[in-house]
C-alpha cells in the first residue's frame, strides 16, 4: 500500500517533501544533460499554406527535408490560438498545484484509461524510474466530460478547446505530410482509416540531482506523428538524436514541435524515420510539456503505402493493427526504437 501511495504522490510528492537526493531507483549512470548543441531543427511557417500555392509548395518542400534529415521540426504561424496555449499550459500546473486529495482519485496504472493521472512509464514494473509525473487525456475519440477532472473549474473548457484547435492543426498537417510524400493530401487521412488523438501533460518537477537523473528516458512515439507544446519558461528539456549525438531542443515561444511517429514511418516504408528522444529535467523551475499524439484509429491495419513500395524499394514493415502496437508499446518499458523493429521484415 505505501508504495502505490507513493506512486500516486509522484514526483511531485518528492520534490514537495524537500528530498535533497534522487531515490536510488531514480538513478541513471550517466549526465543526460550532456548535450551538443549543433545546427537548429528547421522552423517552417504555416500561414498561408491553404490560400497561396506558393506557400504551400514551400512548406511541402521544408517539410520533406526536415522530415528526411531530422524526423522533427517547429511550425510556427500555424493558427493555433497562442492565449489557448498559453492557458492550457497553466492548467497543466494549476491542476498539479491541487493538493494530493483532489487528484489521486484520477490515478491509475491502466494504459487503457481514458483521462488518468500517472507518474513515470510503468511506475509498478519499473526498475528504473523517470523524474516525471503526467496527465493522459484520450481527445479523439474523446473521453466522456464526466470522466474529467472538476478542479480546476475550468479544465474541461481549456482542455476540450485545446484538443479541437489542435484536432484543426494536425489534419492541416497530415495533408502537408501527404502531399510531402508526392501523394494526394487525403492519402494519409485514408490511411489512418479515422482518427486516434490524445494528449500526454507531461510535468517534470524540480529535481534536486537533475544529473542523476531523467524525466523521459530515449523513446521514438507510436504514433502517426506528435505536435507537442514546449515551456518556453524553462530552456532545457527535450533532447533528440542526430547523426548518434544528444542535440536540445530550444523551445521557441508560439511554435509548436512536429515529430514523425513510428506509423508514419511504416506508411512511407522508411522514407521518414521516427526518431529517438528524451527530456532531461531542472533544478529550479518546474517544467510542463503538453504531446498530443496523432495517428491512425485503433482497429485501422497499417502497412506500407502501396503507391510507395516499388520492386526497387519493397515493403520494409509488415502489417499490424494498430491498436495491437500501441498495447505492446504501452506494455514494454521505453526503449529507444525497439517497437517498430518487431514490425520490420
Ligand atoms: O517533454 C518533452 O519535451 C518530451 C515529451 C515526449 O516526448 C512525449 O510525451 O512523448
Ligand atoms: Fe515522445
Amino acid at each position: 500500500m505505501a508504495a502505490v501511495a507513493s506512486r500516486i504522490a509522484g514526483v511531485k510528492g518528492l520534490a514537495d517533501a524537500g528530498i535533497a537526493m534522487v531515490p536510488g531507483e531514480y538513478r541513471r549512470d550517466s549526465d543526460p544533460r550532456q548535450c551538443v548543441e549543433i545546427e537548429e531543427i528547421p522552423v517552417i511557417d504555416l500561414s498561408d499554406v491553404e490560400k497561396c500555392s506558393p506557400a504551400r509548395i514551400l512548406a511541402i518542400d521544408s517539410i520533406r527535408s526536415a522530415s528526411r534529415d531530422w524526423g522533427f521540426f517547429q511550425v510556427h504561424e500555424h493558427g493555433f490560438p497562442e492565449q489557448l496555449m498559453a492557458n492550457m499550459m497553466e492548467l497543466v500546473h494549476d491542476f498539479f498545484r491541487l493538493p494530493i486529495e483532489d487528484r489521486s482519485v484520477y490515478y491509475s496504472e491502466d494504459s487503457s484509461s481514458k483521462f488518468r493521472m500517472g507518474t513515470s512509464f510503468i511506475p509498478s514494473k519499473e526498475t528504473r524510474r523517470m523524474w516525471q509525473d503526467y496527465l493522459h487525456q484520450a481527445c479523439y475519440p474523446p473521453c466522456e466530460i464526466a470522466q474529467l477532472p472538476t478542479k480546476p473549474p475550468s479544465y474541461v473548457k481549456i482542455s476540450t478547446a485545446y484538443a479541437e484547435a489542435m484536432n484543426r492543426l494536425a489534419k492541416r498537417v497530415l495533408g502537408l505530410f501527404s502531399e510531402s510524400l508526392g501523394l494526394e493530401s487525403g492519402a494519409l487521412e485514408e490511411a489512418f482509416g479515422g482518427e486516434r488523438h490524445a494528449m500526454r501533460m507531461n510535468y517534470y518537477p524540480p529535481c534536486p540531482e537533475p544529473e542523476l537523473t531523467i524525466g523521459l528516458d530515449a523513446h521514438a512515439d507510436p504514433n502517426g506523428f506528435t505536435i507537442l507544446q514546449q515551456d518556453t519558461r524553462v530552456k532545457d528539456g527535450l533532447q533528440i538524436l542526430h547523426c548518434g549525438a544528444w542535440v536540445p531542443i530550444k523551445p521557441l515561444p508560439g511554435a509548436f514541435v512536429v515529430n514523425i511517429g513510428d506509423q508514419l514511418q511504416i506508411l512511407s516504408n522508411d522514407a521518414y524515420k521516427s526518431v529517438e528522444h528524451r527530456a532531461v529535467v531542472n533544478s529550479e523551475r518546474t517544467r510542463v510539456s503538453i504531446a498530443s499524439f496523432y495517428g491512425p484509429a485503433e482497429d485501422s491495419h497499417i502497412a506500407p503505402l502501396a503507391q510507395l513500395v516499388a520492386d526497387e524499394a519493397p515493403a520494409c514493415f509488415k502489417e499490424s493493427v494498430y491498436g495491437n502496437y500501441l498495447q505492446s508499446f504501452y506494455a514494454s518499458k521505453l526503449d529507444g526504437k525497439a517497437a517498430i523493429e518487431t514490425v520490420r521484415y
